[in-house]
């Protein structure tokens, strides 16, 4: 099975880069994780709703023309289900015997992301009812994945 977290907004301060790289390079031997960011439409602060609505739309196909038949979609959004750590091991176990080559999870921009692409997904997952920005959200889902894989293999973790 194959990884791949997609962000709408790109990852631009240092530390979260440097934390999600270095989650990323935890997770190395346990999985192949890809990174796609940056599609995010420019629209300005004052944008009116039909102009926020039609970018999240163009996001939102976007997203959609990176998914196949053999994608799994799991949407990060703050109103899904959540799941303990345990959980989520048990979810990603679950997912790889799904007979799908790759789980994608979906990332949002500022204004969140469309209806469409949630229709779409197999899984909406909230880390809590608490709104986090966009790179903290890589940041927390490339620990928890980490944190998922350790669980899956029985190897220690600091809890
Ligand atoms: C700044 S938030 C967007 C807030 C937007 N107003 C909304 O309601 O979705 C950017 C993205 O981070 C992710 N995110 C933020 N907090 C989250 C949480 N508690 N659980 C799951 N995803 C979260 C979601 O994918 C969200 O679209």
């Amino acid at each position: 099975m194959k990884y791949r977290i997609i962000s709408v907004g790109k990852i631009k301060e240092a530390f979260y880069i440097d934390g999600i790289r270095e989650y990323r390079k935890r997770l190395a031997p346990y999985a192949s994780l890809e990174l796609v960011e940056g599609l995010e439409e420019k629209i300005s602060p004052q944008a009116r709703k039909a102009e926020i609505a039609r970018a999240l739309e163009k996001e939102g196909d976007k997203i959609l023309a990176l998914l196949g038949d053999r994608d799994l979609l799991v949407v990060l959004d703050i109103k899904g289900q959540q799941m303990t750590s345990e959980e989520v091991a048990y979810f990603i176990e679950k997912m790889n015997l799904s007979g799908k080559s790759r789980i994608n999870f979906v990332i949002g921009g500022a204004n969140g992301i469309s209806s469409r692409v949630k229709k779409r997904a197999d899984y909406l997952w909230s880390f809590s009812p608490l709104t986090f920005p966009h790179q903290m959200a890589v940041l927390i889902l490339t620990e928890q994945l980490y944190r998922a894989f350790k669980i899956i293999k029985g190897e220690p973790y600091h809890k």
